[in-house]
């Protein structure tokens, strides 16, 4: 069963483009990521699913149901973590989340001081003495108290340091293995590919993939950039599968896609200084492998 069906929704802000046309679906149990820079729309289309804003044209469901008619009683379902969190900052941390879980009809207690104890926040703190990061952590555990059905989340990792990262990552996937669907926007690919299994790529309001991250992983290009002791002849790495060979000085770099080892034994038979071997960020995703679709 599709949890969320969206099915070709714009949004105009006057004159300027929200989004435009989008439609997927995301199935129940599943973490769906929602990727594209800044500006693509992602934030637009996660509002419009939470009737917080209203679409232009186009409609939405959560759970069978119509996003704006049954808003009320699909948000009692929804765990949402909005890309900037804003609160009283006189409350203390469990004031607010006990005023956040009275919205529940059920004790949340136990699972709060669960959620605060792995996310390491003080909940005797105000929340005006937090820092950006413990902020965060507050709007994550406020978005999991009530263990939803769905999760919602606005580039939630922002300000969480790698640690807290891991952590918050680990409680995601076990929402997800006790049955949560999980709906995960990011601009950060490597994020997303870590916890999600497939993902919406969205680019100036208009979809223009969605993807298993298996089939994008496959059809994912690496950057190769090497450092020589002695200038070499780049044709070395004419080889098949090879994108944007540039040299630099003793440096040559090449995006390549398919089998490593062939590139590696070139590599290996050169006198090499310093060797790096990156994933490609989103913009160059974009740019070289979605050029058709965009
Ligand atoms: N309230 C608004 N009024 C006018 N234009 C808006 C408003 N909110 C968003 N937009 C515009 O709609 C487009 C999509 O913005 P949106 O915030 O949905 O993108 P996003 O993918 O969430 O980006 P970010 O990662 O920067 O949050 C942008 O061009 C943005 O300027």
């Amino acid at each position: 069963m599709s949890v969320i069906e969206v099915n070709g929704l714009t949004k105009m802000y006057g004159r300027t483009k929200g989004i435009e046309n989008v439609s997927f679906s995301v199935e129940e149990g599943e973490i769906f990521g929602f990727i594209g820079p800044n500006g693509a729309g992602k934030s637009t289309t996660i509002r419009t699913l939470l009737s917080l804003i209203y679409p232009t044209s186009g409609s939405a469901s959560i759970f069978g149901k119509d996003c704006m008619k049954h808003a009320p009683e699909i948000k009692k379902e929804i765990g949402y973590l909005p890309s900037e969190v804003f609160y009283y900052d006189n409350m203390k941390v469990i004031d607010l989340l006990n005023y956040s879980a009275s919205f529940y009809k059920k004790d949340c207690s136990h699972r709060i001081q669960e959620l605060a104890d792995r996310m390491d926040l003080d909940l005797k703190k105000k929340i005006d003495d937090l820092s950006f990061g413990n902020k965060k952590k507050v709007g994550i555990v406020q978005g999991l108290l009530h263990s939803p059905k769905l999760i919602i989340l606005d580039e939630p990792t922002s300000g969480l340091d790698p640690l807290m990262q891991q952590t918050f990552f680990e409680l995601l996937k076990e929402e997800n293995q006790k049955g949560a669907t999980i709906l995960f926007s990011s601009h950060i690919l490597s994020e997303v590919q870590r916890l999600c299994d497939r993902v919406a790529i969205i680019k100036e309001g208009s979809l223009i993939k969605v993807e298993k991250i298996s089939t994008l992983k496959e059809n994912n290009y690496k950057k190769f950039k090497i450092e020589t002791k002695t200038k070499i002849d780049p044709n070395v790495f004419s080889k098949a599968g090879i994108k944007e060979l540039k040299t630099e000085g003793n440096v040559i770099s090449f995006l390549f896609k398919g089998n490593l080892n062939p590139i590696l034994k070139e590599i290996a038979s050169l006198d090499v200084n310093n060797l790096w071997i990156e994933e490609p960020d989103l913009e160059e995703i974009f740019m070289h492998f979605y050029q058709r679709e965009s």
